[in-house]
């Protein structure tokens, strides 16, 4: 399976949303970050901004929810068609239930890790999610450096699935360029997310292939 490559749009021109999906048309899925400036300090938009980009988007919505209260908002973004919805390990209170109720909605659930959150207690629970995401910087802000010293806990993830024999997506996003992306793929990461490396690139498509290309060389 070639590595996916989900841009983020929090890299694109927020005015010109529909221009900027057009180039990212050769990506896997749109990386959607949503964000309450409460869980991080930042703010983004909500459900009615992404039922808008889910309307004109040519490629499914991969919705990665910064956000407190997860089980409130997460079920509105699998209702409007998010292919998959990932909400954070430390909002949640009941992760198992949200990501049954999000997969019984028909979407794909993810959990989010940041940096600082170990993958230990959620081991034995990897047969409840689809992708666990891990943070690979402080969620909050595109632009930021890649954090190597989040790899063994992807790699520690990549054998509890193997083990398991579990077709678990494992997700980084933060600070992907070329060269970072051959340090995750081979800690083993599938799938990664891009804001700044593909939307600031020249060609974003060329980039987006050049990115899927260099991943599944070190997969
Ligand atoms: O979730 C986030 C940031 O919180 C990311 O999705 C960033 O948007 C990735 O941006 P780059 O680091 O690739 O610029």
């Amino acid at each position: 399976m070639p590595a996916r490559i989900n841009p983020s749009i929090l890299a694109a021109d927020f005015v010109n949303m529909e221009r900027d999906l057009g180039k990212i048309a050769s990506a896997d899925l749109v990386h959607v970050d949503v964000m309450d400036n409460h869980f991080v300090p930042n703010l983004t938009f909500g459900p009615q901004m992404v039922g808008r980009i889910q309307d004109v988007s040519a490629i499914p919505l991969d919705v990665h929810l910064m956000i407190t209260d997860p089980e409130r908002w997460a079920p509105g973004y699998a209702e409007l068609g998010a292919y998959s919805v990932t909400f954070h390990a430390e909002a949640a209170t009941d992760p198992v239930g949200l990501a049954r109720r999000l997969r019984s909605m028909g979407a794909r659930a993810g959990i989010a890790l940041k940096p600082g959150t170990p993958a230990d207690d959620y081991l034995d629970l990897l047969e409840e999610f689809d992708q666990v995401l891990v943070m690979t910087v402080e969620p909050g802000f595109g632009g930021q450096s890649f954090m190597p010293e989040t790899m063994p806990k992807l790699r520690q993830l990549r054998s509890a699935a193997t083990a398991r024999g579990l077709d678990l997506w494992l997700q980084v996003d933060g600070g992907i360029t070329e060269e970072t992306i051959v340090t995750a793929a081979r800690a083993g990461a599938d799938t990664f997310v891009a804001g700044s490396s593909v939307f600031r690139a020249d060609d974003p498509a060329r980039q987006i292939s050049l990115l899927r290309e260099t991943a599944d060389l070190h997969f």
